[in-house]
């Protein structure tokens, strides 16, 4: 199963999926995205991002190594398909904690991913939890924010939407609908990626 937890930068996803899988329940596969964006302080290359060059970015999108992309903020980023594929293949669970663009490319080549929109209380508490987070000048927190009213349009093409107030009950909300996800049938998927994985080379 494909599990693809999105939502405005700043509401908290990467809090969440951390915390998700600090628990002792998890049993699914965190894919580490690519970017070209810089990395910040206390960010490791290969647990937080793979850091690379907006060549070596555009190389591995020429090459089809890419599941899904996009440019966010006058940056690349993206999930490499080598992982997926190996993961699922493995017979594990794969989640990905990407923005919306990259979402949707996900969702229409594998619709039977779990698509999960992270909102938050309102567009103040946004702000306040991007500018309180501290990571970002005020000029890419504007950026970040604007994007948000567009991104937040885009909650009816998920499957989910879970409102992020207290991180606790987001995740245990998150548990409850991979939980649910997993008493259903059983999934096609990792054939898929394998065919498009194939196509692709
Ligand atoms: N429920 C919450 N209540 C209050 N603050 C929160 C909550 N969840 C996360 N935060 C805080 O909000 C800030 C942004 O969280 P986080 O970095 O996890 O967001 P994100 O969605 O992963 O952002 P990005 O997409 O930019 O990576 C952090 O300072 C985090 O501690
Ligand atoms: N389409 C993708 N979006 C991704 C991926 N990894 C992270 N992201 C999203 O980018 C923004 C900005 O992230 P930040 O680390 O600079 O704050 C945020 O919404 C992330 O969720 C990815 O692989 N593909």
């Amino acid at each position: 199963m494909l599990i693809v937890l999105s939502g405005p930068s700043g509401v908290g996803k990467g809090t969440v999926r951390k915390a998700i899988f600090d628990s002792n329940d998890n049993d699914f596969q965190y894919s580490v995205s690519m970017t070209t964006r810089k990395p910040r302080p206390g960010e490791v290359n290969g647990v937080d991002y793979y850091f690379v060059s907006k060549e070596e970015f555009e190389h591995h999108i020429q090459t089809g190594g890419m599941l899904e992309y996009a440019k966010y903020v006058d940056n690349y980023y993206g999930t490499p398909l080598k992982y997926v594929n190996e993961t699922l293949d493995s017979g594990k669970d794969v989640f990905l904690e990407i923005e919306v663009n990259g979402a949707m490319q996900v969702r229409s080549k594998v619709p039977d991913g779990v698509f999960i929109f992270l909102t938050p209380p309102d567009l103040d508490e946004l702000k306040h939890r991007l500018i309180h987070r501290g990571t970002d000048s005020m000029d890419v927190i504007n950026k970040r924010i604007h994007k948000a009213f567009g991104e937040i349009q885009m909650m009816q093409n998920y499957d989910y939407a879970v409102v992020n107030d207290e991180v606790p009950r987001a995740v245990e909300k998150i548990k409850d609908i991979i939980r649910t996800e997993r008493l259903r049938v059983p999934r096609v998927m990792p054939r898929y990626l394998e065919m498009l994985g194939d196509s692709e080379k």
